[in-house]
Order: C-alpha cells, then sequence, then structure tokens
C-alpha cells in the first residue's frame, strides 16, 4: 500500500505539489493522472526517496523507501525507460540489480521473458528503442517480485501490443493482491486498467475517485445505433416515457451507410429488446464513452502547466493553398513519394516460464525493428534500488 500524506515539493520559487494526499490500495491498480507538470513525478519520485519532501510524507507499506532493508522485493519503479547504464547490456543491467539486492539470476531470465526481452538480452542498452528501454524498466521493476509497483507513464514508447501486456501486467498484479499506482496522461488508458483514480492538476488532487464511479457521474448515458429502418426505429420510441433521440446528419454515419440515431433515457439492453420485438434490424448499437475524456479534460482544463496556442487558421495567416498540380507519373515511381520499407522477418517466438498466467505473457511478436542506434542518455535507475 502506498501512502502520500499532506505531501508538498518546493523546488526553488516552484510549488510542484501542493498539500497532495491519497492512498494506493494493496489489490487495485490506481490510476494516478494530470497534465503535463501536474506533479505526478514528483509525488512518484518523493515516494520513492529519490527526492526530499519539503513537508508531508511517502510511505510504501507503512514505511519510508529508505528505510527498507530488500528495497526491490517491496517496491518495483518505473520511472525513466532511459535509465539503465548504455554501456551494458540487458543482461548485465539486470544481473547488476538482482546481484545487489540478493536475488537469484534464474530470476533475470523470468522477467527478461515476461518483458519480451529475451531475444535481445546480449545487446547494448544504449541500442534499445524507446520502448525496448520501458520494456527493461519494466522488467527490472519485476525482479523481486515487489508487493508495490509504481509505473510512471510506463506505456511510453510502446507498442500496441506492449501496451496490451502493460495493460495485463497491471491487472494481474492487483489480482494477486498487490498495489499497483500507474500515472498517465489519458484517461483513456487509465479506464481500462485500473480500478481507482486520482486526477492532479497545478500539484494540487482534483479528483479521488474510482473508475466506475468517474464513468458513471460523467458518461453522457447516450445510446448510439445504427439502422437502416431508422423511422421504424422512431416511431416506436416516440411517446417512451423519458426517452428523447435525435438523428445524427448523413454525414455521420456507420460504414455500412445505415443512419445513426442517439438515443438517451434508456438502458442498451432495453432498447436491443425492443427493436429485436419489432425485427428492426441494427447495424450496430453502443453507449456513447467519448464524454470520459471530455469529462476529464473539463475538470483539468485551465490546470495545464504548458498551454498550447491554438493552431493558426488558413484564413488568419497569408497562406495561399496552391492548386494541387496532377501527377506527371505514377505516385509510386514519383522521386520523392514515400517508399515502404522491406518487411523484416520476425525472430522465433519464445518459450514462457509455465507458472506466468496466460493474460500475463507477452506475445511471441518480437522487435527486430526497434534495435537502432539511439542512445540512452541515463544516470538514473529505473528499477527501485
Ligand atoms: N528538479 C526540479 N526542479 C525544478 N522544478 C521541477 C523539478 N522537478 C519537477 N519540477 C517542476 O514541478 C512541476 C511538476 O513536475 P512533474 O514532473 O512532477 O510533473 P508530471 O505530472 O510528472 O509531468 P509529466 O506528465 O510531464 O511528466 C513541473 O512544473 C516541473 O517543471
Amino acid at each position: 500500500m502506498i501512502t502520500i500524506e499532506h505531501l508538498t515539493k518546493i523546488f526553488g520559487a516552484k510549488n510542484a505539489i501542493d498539500d497532495v494526499s491519497f492512498t494506493a490500495e494493496d489489490g487495485k491498480v490506481t490510476g494516478f493522472l494530470g497534465p503535463n507538470g501536474a506533479g505526478k513525478s514528483t509525488t512518484m519520485r518523493a515516494a520513492l526517496g529519490l527526492i526530499r519532501p519539503t513537508s508531508g510524507t511517502a510511505l510504501i507499506d507503512g514505511k519510508p523507501f529508505r528505510q527498507m532493508s530488500s528495497p526491490m522485493r517491496e517496491v518495483g519503479a518505473v520511472l525513466n525507460p532511459r535509465s539503465a547504464h548504455k554501456n551494458r547490456t540487458a543482461r548485465a543491467h539486470l544481473e547488476a540489480l538482482a546481484l545487489s539486492n540478493g536475488i537469484s539470476k534464474h530470476r533475470v531470465d523470468e522477467v527478461m521473458e515476461l518483458a519480451g526481452i529475451t531475444s535481445v538480452a546480449k545487446k547494448k542498452v544504449g541500442s534499445f528503442s524507446l520502448g525496448m528501454g520501458q520494456r527493461l524498466s519494466i522488467a527490472a521493476a519485476l525482479l523481486g517480485d515487489p508487493q508495490n509497483l509504481l509505473f510512471d507513464e510506463p506505456v511510453n514508447g510502446l507498442d500496441p501490443e506492449g501496451v496490451l501486456w502493460v495493460r495485463q501486467l497491471c491487472r494481474f498484479y492487483a489480482s494477486q493482491g498487490k498495489c499497483v499506482l500507474l500515472s498517465s496522461h489519458l484517461m483513456s488508458e487509465v479506464a481500462q486498467t485500473a480500478d481507482n483514480l486520482v486526477i492532479i492538476g497545478k500539484g494540487h488532487i482534483l479528483e479521488r475517485t474510482t473508475v466506475t464511479q468517474f464513468i458513471s457521474e460523467h458518461s453522457s448515458h447516450a445510446i448510439r445505433v445504427a439502422t437502416p429502418e431508422v423511422n421504424r426505429l422512431q416511431g416506436l420510441l416516440q411517446g417512451q416515457p423519458g426517452v428523447a433521440f435525435q438523428l445524427l446528419p448523413s454525414n455521420v454515419q456507420d460504414s455500412s451507410g445505415a443512419q445513426i440515431l442517439r438515443v438517451t433515457g434508456m438502458e442498451l439492453k432495453q432498447l436491443a429488446q425492443m427493436a429485436a420485438a419489432q425485427q428492426i434490424a441494427l447495424y450496430e448499437i453502443h453507449e456513447e464513452q467519448a464524454s470520459l475524456e471530455e469529462a476529464y479534460m473539463a475538470l483539468t482544463h485551465g490546470q495545464e502547466e504548458y498551454k498550447t496556442a491554438p493552431l493558426p487558421t488558413p484564413e488568419s495567416t497569408h497562406y495561399q493553398a496552391q492548386p494541387v498540380q496532377p501527377h506527371s507519373q505514377p505516385i509510386s515511381s514519383a522521386p520523392n513519394s514515400y517508399q515502404q520499407p522491406p518487411v523484416q522477418s520476425q525472430m522465433p517466438a519464445m518459450p514462457i516460464p509455465q507458472h506466468i498466467p496466460p493474460d500475463a505473457r507477452p506475445s511471441t511478436q518480437q522487435y527486430p525493428n526497434e534495435i537502432g542506434n539511439q542512445t540512452g542518455n541515463q544516470n538514473e535507475e529505473g528499477g527501485a534500488r
């Protein structure tokens, strides 16, 4: 369990976090959400003893990080995907961490396999892409099979398969009774993973709630239904107590070309059953979810540390659109046309240790394209020490 109480951190003239309090419980994924510069990393770094709070406390299982005798067994942290020494191989990096924490080499193999990086174990970390660095950080965090996981933006740089894997990993660890604190900018990402939500803006807690509660409070409860028999459906809904509907403009169509009706005041199941009873064909029916992200944006509006300027419109600039010139040759042979890179062959699938649950295993997809010549700029350790 991670307990943050009245935590304040002032850097010079900057009040990075101000009287922040919340608890990340065991057996739950707690999503820690906020715009850039809101104070998420500062809070997590304070919990890991990497910065000294100006006031307040950050405790993990009731004690400060610095008092832990075997920290990697108590807390695993992902803070910076570029944290490992770039001249070390992935295996050497993990083995050094394991050795200094009394963890067996056998566990190094397990976490590399779990994170899908076994095939690059002998590669230098400096050659890793952002996504591979992120996988290595996660592997390091899992080394001690800790009770608490602190993941700061763990999906940054990951491909869709990696994002899904992190989601499943968080859910798996929470199902084992462990505490998972997961920071993100994206409500849509957190809503799919977390049980509880802590939303922060400009160093202040804006909301502490559960994902279910947030969805129920902020969802529009509208249903969108695509049907080729919109007149019949409207006739059916007409006069239903408390029900309202609106035909969306014809430019909002589903892929089948059916018309879309937006209905409020009834449950999805009820609407589907009524339509079925009248043999009205429905091509698609779903609850609107867009409002969740909108609700988060509304909540954090004005709390952004870094505001973007509106993009100029063509009218506000002297830009004049040039008429498009027809291609004098086929696009595929035009000198500057985009060339599809050759598809790389996949690396062989790897075996997964049997004790790892199926839904927490990485897919056997490998990342042959990720070994580039990027260099990391790391001087910090991502895994908790
Ligand atoms: N070492 C530091 N010295 C001065 N200011 C700092 C320092 N670390 C963080 N800050 C400031 O504290 C505020 C909170 O930063 P923090 O990194 O905690 O935000 P965040 O929510 O993690 O942002 P992001 O999502 O962009 O990572 C920001 O204004 C940041 O510039």
